[in-house]
């Protein structure tokens, strides 16, 4: 599996861009999208998933062209939408078969492919109520269920952690790492958690566009030598915050913690090891 984007924007009105000038290639294997609100990831998505069309670029899955032909993709794809909407009425079973039915998915494995996400999912208890009584998180994790159901070669999922508690984030990441042996995953968030430990590849967006995009442990390398951490008295807290770029703060009992990215340290400051949440901020604040 190959997807090549070249040179893709989305224009929303004359001036407003949701995306600007985009490129990137991936294989097999999950990428992470992270960026800040606005930053264009359900912009991008929506073009991959061909829900939206560019004004200008191509897509490419395999050398075809999928702004062309649509079907390509869609015979592949499995897609869960930012704004998922479900049928309040069906329960679990009737909805995965209703979709299934849409996707024209049928056969004798259906069964057991229902069965088998839905308990990859933990939602076998649940599974015979309607889906209108479920809370958001079981919600999202039917989505999760229906995105799956047609085996896709091409699997993206928006802000697809939301409303999961810390269980069900692991259950999910199990689920996800099987598919991305065969399949080209793509993970939308603006969370660095949600991604740093099952991306195999991080690209990170901001104002439509690409800023970077590389293996984790490359994108930290590049800001190796720019995080400290510094303890000082709680009342200059926030003069400190002001003039530095803070990860974050640690209160103690008389004094904070603050840990920050600059090029060169403030004196009494001790180097921290990098992570991929401090090379998010570096990357989407000074660009
Ligand atoms: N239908 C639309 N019409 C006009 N502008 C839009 C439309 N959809 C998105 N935008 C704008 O395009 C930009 C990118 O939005 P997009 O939803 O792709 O960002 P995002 O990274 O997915 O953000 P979020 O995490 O908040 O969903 C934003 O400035 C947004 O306001």
């Amino acid at each position: 599996m190959k997807l090549f984007i070249d040179r893709l924007s989305k224009r929303y009105t004359k001036d407003k861009y949701g995306l600007q000038d985009f490129s990137l290639s991936v294989n097999q294997g999950i990428l992470g999208l992270l960026g800040p609100n606005g930053a264009g990831k359900s912009t991008l998505l929506k073009m991959i998933a061909t829900i939206s069309k560019p004004t200008e670029g191509s897509i490419l899955l395999n050398d075809q062209d999928i702004v062309a032909q649509p079907n390509y993709m869609r015979e592949q794809l499995g897609y869960l939408p930012q704004d998922f909407g479900v049928y309040p009425n069906l329960n679990a079973y009737e909805f995965l078969n209703y979709i299934a039915a849409m996707k024209g998915i049928g056969g004798d494995g259906l069964k057991t492919r229902i069965q088998f996400l839905l308990e990859g999912l933990n939602l076998i208890e649940t599974a015979k109520k309607p889906i209108g009584s479920y809370s958001g998180g079981m919600r999202q994790r039917v989505g999760i269920a229906q995105a799956l159901l047609n085996e896709p070669k091409v699997v993206i999922f928006d802000e697809p952690t939301v409303g999961l508690d810390p269980e069900e984030r692991v259950r999910f990441r199990n689920l996800i790492s099987e598919l991305a042996d065969k399949s080209i995953v793509i993970l939308s968030s603006h969370i660095v958690s949600d991604i740093d430990t099952i991306a195999d590849q991080v690209a990170i967006m901001k104002a439509g566009s690409l800023i970077t995009m590389d293996y984790p442990e490359e994108i930290i390398a590049k800001v190796k030598d720019k995080v400290f951490e510094i303890d000082i008295p709680k009342e200059q807290a926030s003069d400190f915050k002001e003039k530095h770029m803070v990860v974050n703060t640690i209160r103690k009992k008389e004094e904070v913690t603050v840990r920050y990215i600059a090029n060169e340290s403030v004196d009494g400051s001790k180097k921290a090891v990098a992570s991929l949440e401090d090379a998010y901020l570096y990357f989407t604040k000074t660009n």
